[in-house]
């Protein structure tokens, strides 16, 4: 059963450090079943094992600052929908994006595709909300934002990992999302076979929704974060090495979700 730690500060911005934090027990100490948990706490810490870790703060700005987010968001960012390459084709990447990086720093680039870096100068209210990101996360520290727009449920991101050799060995990955609740879906990569190949690879398939079927069970290998308005998720430790992630297709979500990611490219 995957090991929840209670965050004892609910109701602050801040997680609990997870290395320090004697007063947490695990959920199985608490309350079952752990869904259940995942739902009425506030903030939970959820062990990966073999040091990944997420953390996840349901109401990390309140509802109506992040109307505002969106808001501002749908209007201002240059979104762009570009096309990308999928096993060498080219084809319409299945949502809207944007990148602001700081100056100075490596170019990010993934299927094919090397986005525009915009400057944080541009947007205001992005530096407010990086900072209220570092508040929340005492001693993290990003300098890149990757921006998506998911028009609709036709609108998804395959199975990936966000492993860049720029962003070291660990990255930590801050996501806040806006707007309508989709499913975040976490899964373990696939053991290397005795021939050393690994699959399938942790590239971006975006010619390949995720399969819709969520499985229920408790699999340990497998998470799923039903992603609300306000939301802060992190991924931290070798999540990016160990685990892919995918916001799969959910044809009745009809409205628009935004999500953001922080980054630190070092
Ligand atoms: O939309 C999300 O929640 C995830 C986006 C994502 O994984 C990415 O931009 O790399
Ligand atoms: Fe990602």
């Amino acid at each position: 059963m995957m090991n929840l730690k209670l965050n004892p500060q609910n109701g602050t911005n801040n997680f609990p450090n997870p290395e320090t934090s004697s007063s947490s027990k695990t959920m199985s100490e608490v309350v079952e079943p752990e869904v259940h948990l995942v739902q009425l706490q506030k903030s939970v810490v959820v062990d990966l094992g073999h040091g990944s870790e997420v953390l996840y703060r349901t109401r990390f700005l309140s509802y109506e600052e992040s109307w505002n987010y969106f808001e501002y968001l749908n209007k201002h960012i240059p979104w762009i929908r570009p096309t990308i390459l999928v096993f060498g084709r080219p084809v319409l990447q299945p949502r809207d994006s944007c990148y602001i990086a700081s100056e100075g720093l490596a170019e990010l680039g993934y299927s094919g595709y090397k986005p525009h870096a915009h400057s944080w100068d541009e947007f205001p209210p992005l530096k407010k909300l990086l900072d209220e990101v570092h508040r929340a996360l005492p001693g993290s520290r990003f300098n890149s934002l990757v921006l998506n727009r998911y028009k609709g449920g036709n609108d998804y991101v395959s199975w990936h990992t966000d492993k860049e050799k720029s962003y070291g060995p660990t990255p930590e990955i801050a996501s806040v999302t806006f707007g309508c609740e989709r499913e975040f879906l976490l899964k373990k990569r696939p053991k290397k076979t005795s021939q050393g190949l690994s699959a399938p690879s942790a590239k971006r398939l975006d010619g390949e929704p995720p399969s819709k079927k969520v499985k229920k069970s408790k699999d340990p290998d497998q998470h799923t974060f039903m992603l609300k308005h306000g939301s802060l998720l992190v991924m931290r430790g070798y999540t990016q090495r160990d685990w892919l992630h995918s916001v799969p297709k959910r044809v009745k979500a009809g409205s628009t979700r935004i999500n953001l990611t922080f980054r630190l490219v070092l």
